[in-house]
């Protein structure tokens, strides 16, 4: 097996804190995992054979978060501040990962979204060394190599984050540039869901792009050619998870920003087969749900009763209405009266059954188009949300369209002239493509909105209120959900799995103030992300998928989360 592999051994147990080594020297100080740089005791430097290869003065870990925030801080621009995060990571990632956790509101930001969108779309001309498995269309016979050239073994790897880079973000087909989102998404599983960081693999799937900016620049590293789709693409996928459960077969396969035509459809083909997670649906889905119970709650009301608009009815949107509507037959409505209760719009307006291309996953969702045949179209043809608005009347507004701005003072004023409180989410990122800004909701509805945003905003100050906004960012579930699988070892997750996590970041809500936030705060990250492991977990072992069963799941779950503390060294003859 591969070179790393034999160069040291985390040993299990004691939070990812013991460490064999055979390596000396210099060697050392170039594995990121084993790296403290003047951190290293007199004492370890004699051991490890690092005598004279660094400053004689020895700095406490403390010390160093100190010193690397400052550097942060002197950084200016968030593109700046994220090269100084991705550097440290690069060299040291206890000390990367101590710093993280303890300014994870400040820096989240930076190392997901909305920085991290930046960084995307600068990819090629940025490019330093990148952690990941890049896997291209033109060699698939290359993958399985390039999956064990990680030098990892089959009982190594809890989780596989893999992107195609098609629907990055709100900003589209990103090529190979997408790597970053999921070494973004990498951080948070460990920063904020304890995932020992060396048990995960990022995967590029790289199809080609048909984003002609990246095919004309000659810096651009991944294969220069359009994507590919049909049974080429299907193929390959196809490839990638064969051999993926090949060489990990315990790891949960974490599909990331794939495009509207291949997200559901790729979720649907594995997810009977395999411990697979499509982040965008499924996690998105259960934040969202866990925001709309905490709202509906606050309101004294329940889901069943409410109309929903969801705006952009795509990967993340229709996920979404999955799993509300899910909710919603939880709460006795027979499966026609939970669907009944959506009104789901795309580029071409209300999806009804006389639309154009509707896809599959949004079938369920398309209106009789003899209930609008009366409503106004605009001049293509389109029913707007103007028009749904005001027809439907909707208590549940949802934006994921990517489409900034959309959400106009005239479609919120309208909303909020019919019910009291409206629930608004506008989730689209990164955060110039929101729908609307938490700022302009307030104003325009006398400050009696509740609302969610998917990227982060600073509180609106009201009168007396300050009103906290909350982030209702997959985020806030994927690290819990991918924790709670590892830990009892999932063979599948199941609807039930992401209900309960939706119910758990749901239950730790107390909206007792005006002003409080629809979620837990991004500060809470790590007792949010165990609670959502706990659960899912439970609900893993009542559907019978789960290998292991948690005998004390609180212990259980707290003892498999990493921690960013240096490790002890065995030293290996
Ligand atoms: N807050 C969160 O956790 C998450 C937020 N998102 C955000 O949601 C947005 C969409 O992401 P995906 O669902 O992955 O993309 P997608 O491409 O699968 O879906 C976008 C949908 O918006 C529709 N759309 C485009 N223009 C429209 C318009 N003018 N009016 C109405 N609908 C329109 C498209 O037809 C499509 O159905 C992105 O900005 C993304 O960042 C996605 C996942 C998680
Ligand atoms: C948050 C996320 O997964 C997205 O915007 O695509
Ligand atoms: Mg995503």
């Amino acid at each position: 097996m591969g070179e790393q592999r034999r160069r040291y051994e985390v040993l299990p147990g004691n939070h990812g804190s013991r460490i064999k080594v055979n390596i000396r020297g210099e060697d050392i100080l170039h594995i990121p995992r084993l790296n403290r740089g003047t951190a290293f005791t007199t004492e370890e430097r004699k051991r490890l054979g690092l005598v004279g290869l660094l400053p004689s003065g020895v700095t406490p870990i403390d010390a160093q978060v100190h010193r690397a925030y400052q550097q942060f801080l002197e950084a200016r621009a968030p593109m700046a501040k994220f090269r100084r995060l991705a550097s440290l990571r690069d060299r040291n990632t206890v000390l990367f990962f101590r710093l993280l956790s303890e300014h994870i509101e400040e820096m989240m930001p930076i190392v997901y979204t909305p920085t991290i969108g930046i960084a995307i779309e600068q990819f090629s001309r940025q490019l330093t060394r990148v952690e990941g498995v890049f896997l291209s269309i033109d060699t698939p016979e290359d993958i399985e190599e390039a999956l064990l050239a990680k030098g990892r073994h089959a009982d190594d790897i809890d989780i596989i984050i893999v992107t195609d880079s098609e629907g990055i973000l709100g900003i589209g087909d990103q090529g190979v540039g997408g790597i970053q989102i999921c070494l973004g998404k990498k951080s948070l599983y460990t920063a904020a869901g304890g995932v020992d960081p060396n048990r995960m693999i990022s995967v590029c799937l790289d199809v080609g792009t048909n984003n002609l900016g990246l095919l004309n620049d000659d810096l651009y590293p991944g294969v220069r050619h359009a994507r590919v789709r049909g049974k080429a693409y299907d193929d390959f996928v196809d490839a990638f998870v064969t051999a993926a459960q090949k060489v990990f077969p315990h790891a949960m396969i974490h599909w990331e920003d794939f495009g509207a035509a291949n997200a559901h459809k790729i979720l649907d083909r594995y997810r009977d087969e395999v411990c697979t997670f499509n982040d965008d649906v499924q996690g998105t889905a259960a934040v969202v749900g866990a925001a709309a119970t905490a709202a509906v709650r606050a309101k004294g009301e329940r889901l069943r009763d409410q109309r929903v608009v969801v705006y952009g009815a795509g990967t993340a949107g229709i996920g979404i209405a999955d799993l509300l509507r899910e909710v919603m037959a939880g709460e006795g409505l027979d499966p026609d009266e939970a669907t009944d209760r959506f009104w789901c719009l795309n580029s071409r307006g209300l999806i009804t059954d006389a639309s154009a291309n509707v896809r599959d996953f949004q079938e369920p969702y398309a209106r009789d188009s003899l209930e609008v045949a009366d409503w106004e179209v605009d001049n293509q043809r389109r029913i707007s949300l103007a028009e749904v608005v005001s027809h439907i009347k909707p208590t549940i507004l949802i934006g994921t369209s990517g489409q900034p701005g959309t959400f106009s003072e005239k479609i919120v004023r309208e909303m909020a002239a019919h019910v009291d409180q409206p629930i608004i989410m506008p989730l689209s990122n990164p955060t110039p493509l929101v729908e609307a800004t938490p700022a302009d909701i307030l104003e325009w509805t006398d400050g009696r909105a509740l609302i969610a945003t998917g990227s982060p905003f600073d509180p609106v100050p009201r009168g007396d209120v300050e009103f906290e906004i909350a982030q209702a960012n997959n985020a806030l579930v994927f690290p819990g959900i991918g924790l709670g699988v590892a830990a009892c070892r999932a063979r599948r997750v199941t609807d039930k799995m992401i209900v309960a996590a939706a119910e758990a970041v749901a239950s730790m809500v107390q909206m007792s103030t005006p002003g409080t936030p629809l979620l837990p705060r991004i500060n809470d990250l790590r007792r949010v992300s165990a609670t959502v492991a706990i659960a899912v977990a439970q609900a893993a072992a009542e559907e019978g998928v789960a290998d292991v069963v948690l005998k004390d799941p609180v212990q259980d779950v707290f003892d498999r989360m990493w921690q960013p503390v240096y490790p002890e060294f065995i030293l290996d003859d």
